[in-house]
């Protein structure tokens, strides 16, 4: 449960949003009821369970896209109903729930729901005592919401160049190792519980210091670049491609069948030995090529796979390995 509330943020925001309601909300509630006011205490009572709903169906579907939609849409139109029917007392309801909903959702949703909600209060005829408090609302609804706005799209963009940062090699715009170890563990998992095959390829460059020691750093890092974005194309769009280290890739195949993994890493091969060039001329890669056993862990699967590679390298370079296969080289 910690686990979740630390790792899913809007998740978070809605729980923290639901205990704050019940707290913010019940003496009220009771209050209404006390002093025999039913209806306002029903309207209360009904806010209440539509949040607490919505975050249970949050919590057990995990669809907090969805929930947060819905709980920004309750929330705004509880206090909507709150301040018609409490005219200016209850209008200050609507301030707070307006900057929550950019914390439930994206942030032109949020605008488009607080937009219905100011809309809905303006049209009322009972909720304002003055053309000039009707005034004073809308601006100091629109300004709270573009101030909301404008934070919440710049969180937004942090936290996308932040996820950016937690997941692609920066020189590369290949998958980082952290990326790959997470994609393993989840295929390794996938397949044990459904069966669908996956394979493995993993290619090293050769004599790449050669080129370092030659023509420098800057030289290499275009290499890379360049075998990154062409082994990028040669994959179908489901597959993923990892720096996993120097000059060296692994790409995770998802259901793919064990007689197509060599033809698809002959494929690359040859592709890189053409295309791939250096100052000095082609450059060339080996390959080692392994499926996912049933009951493997996904760190033996790797090794395997690197096993290959290190044959491949032994085999005279530029050619595949097959650790489940025909372990011989082949161009
Ligand atoms: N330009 C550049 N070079 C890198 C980077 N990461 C690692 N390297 C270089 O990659 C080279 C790897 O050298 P080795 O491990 O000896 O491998 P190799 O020369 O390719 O030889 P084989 O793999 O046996 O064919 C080293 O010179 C590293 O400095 C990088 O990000 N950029």
């Amino acid at each position: 449960m910690l686990y979740r509330l630390r790792n899913d943020f809007r998740l978070s925001i809605m729980t923290m949003l639901g205990a704050c309601a019940f707290v913010g909300i019940t003496p009220f509630a009771v209050y209404r009821f006390i002093q025999g006011d039913l209806r306002s205490g029903l309207v209360d009572v009904a806010i209440l369970g539509l949040i607490l709903i919505t975050v249970t169906y949050a919590w057990v579907s995990g669809r907090t896209g969805y929930s947060g939609i819905i709980l920004a849409i309750v929330a705004c139109a509880g206090a909507c109903v709150v301040a018609v029917m409490q005219g200016d007392n209850g209008i200050f309801w609507l301030f707070p729930t307006l900057i929550t909903s950019f914390f439930l959702t994206r942030p032109l949703v949020a605008v488009l729901i607080n937009s219905c909600a100011i809309l809905t209060l303006v049209l009322q005829d009972t909720v304002f005592d003055s053309a000039e408090q009707l005034g004073s609302f809308i601006a100091s609804g629109m300004v709270v919401s573009a101030c909301a706005y404008v934070f919440a799209l710049r969180n937004e963009n942090q936290r996308k160049q932040l996820e950016q940062l937690a997941i692609f090699d920066f020189l590369t715009g290949a998958k980082n190792r952290r990326a790959m170890d997470q994609s393993l563990q989840v295929a390794a998992a996938e397949h044990a519980r459904t069966g669908v095959p996956q394979g493995l390829v993993m290619l090293d460059l050769d004599h790449f210091k050669r080129v370092n020691d030659v023509h420098g750093h800057t030289v290499g890092d275009e290499i890379l670049v360049q075998c990154a974005q062409l082994v990028s194309a040669n994959i179908r769009q489901a597959d993923q491609l990892f720096r996993f280290g120097g000059e060296e890739f692994v790409l995770l195949l998802n259901g793919v069948q064990e007689d197509k993994l060599a033809a698809i890493a002959l494929n690359l091969r040859r592709q890189l030995a053409t295309n791939l060039r250096g100052p000095d001329g082609p450059i060339t890669a080996s390959f080692g090529a392994a499926m996912l056993k049933p009951q493997e862990t996904w760190e033996s699967w790797l090794d395997r796979a690197d096993a290959a590679l290190y044959q491949a390298k032994h085999g005279g370079r530029d050619c595949v390995v097959l650790a489940n296969g025909d372990p011989s080289p082949q161009r």
